[in-house]
């Protein structure tokens, strides 16, 4: 992303909830004020494409945040299905492997051409933003989390993929595997004094784009304000100070 990118531009606001007609509120009222909505298990689960269209009719690029984690074969399917929709961006997880993010690769550029679309970043999840390294110890992961986000951004930029969703934390090792136009899209986004909830790797607005953040991912610092448009506005304007 050019260096000239309006901070309101870098914030995409998760809606995570079940309700379309609260979703689409929300993102009628934040056009201006954020460069993009997110999407994910919660609303697609209960709304699927229609609620989709409905929140994507607000006009504003849609992030598809749901995380494919399956056989090549079956993530190559469930792309398929979701490219119609235009999703500007879409989420798989890197821990499917090589092979996986290859075919998703592939996917989905042939259906963006088959449908006339301009083609998706594929993004490919590394380790959630909600694990620390008790949690990757938990599964069996011995390394510490920066190490196995620079081996999964190393893997997803050689399979070709778009970029990673990783914590503020880890964009520099992560722009270090995978070079300047691999994009980083960041959860964990916490404005000084707000709870962090379940999220265990967070960092501030300003400090993410300064470490080199294409993408913040913001939901409730913005869906639980009072005022969600202005919530938005400013962080954008403390990204801006
Ligand atoms: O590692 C990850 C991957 C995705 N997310 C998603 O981002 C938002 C964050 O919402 P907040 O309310 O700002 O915590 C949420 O939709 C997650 O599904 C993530 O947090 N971490």
């Amino acid at each position: 992303m050019p260096e000239t990118v309006k901070p309101s531009d870098r914030i995409y606001c998760a809606l995570d909830t079940v309700d379309v007609a609260k979703a689409t509120a929300l993102a009628e009222a934040l056009k201006g004020s954020v460069g993009g909505i997110k999407l994910g298990l919660e609303f697609f689960c209960a709304n699927g494409a229609d609620g989709f269209k409905r929140v994507a009719d607000a006009g504003l690029p849609i992030f598809l945040d749901l995380k494919f984690h399956d056989i090549p074969n079956t993530v190559a399917g469930a792309i398929r299905a979701v490219a119609p929709l235009g999703p500007k961006l879409f989420t798989i997880h890197t821990q499917g492997g090589p092979e996986m993010m290859r075919r998703a690769a592939e996917t989905a550029a042939e259906e963006a051409d088959r449908h006339g679309l301009d083609k998706p970043w594929v993004i490919g999840v590394s380790v959630l933003t909600s694990l620390d390294g008790s949690d990757l110890n938990a599964i069996g992961v011995a390394d510490a989390v920066e190490a196995q986000v620079a081996r999964l951004a190393g893997l997803a930029k050689s399979s070709g993929i778009d970029g990673l969703v990783c914590s503020p934390r880890e964009i520099t090792l992560a722009r270090k595997a995978g070079g300047e136009t691999f994009k980083l899209i960041v959860p964990g986004i916490r404005p000084a004094g707000s709870a962090a909830g379940d999220q265990k790797r967070v960092m501030t607005p300003a400090d993410a784009v300064t470490a080199g953040a294409d993408i913040l991912v913001i939901g409730r610092p913005i869906t639980g304000a009072d005022d969600p448009a202005a919530a938005a506005r400013a962080i954008a304007d403390s990204i801006n100070g």
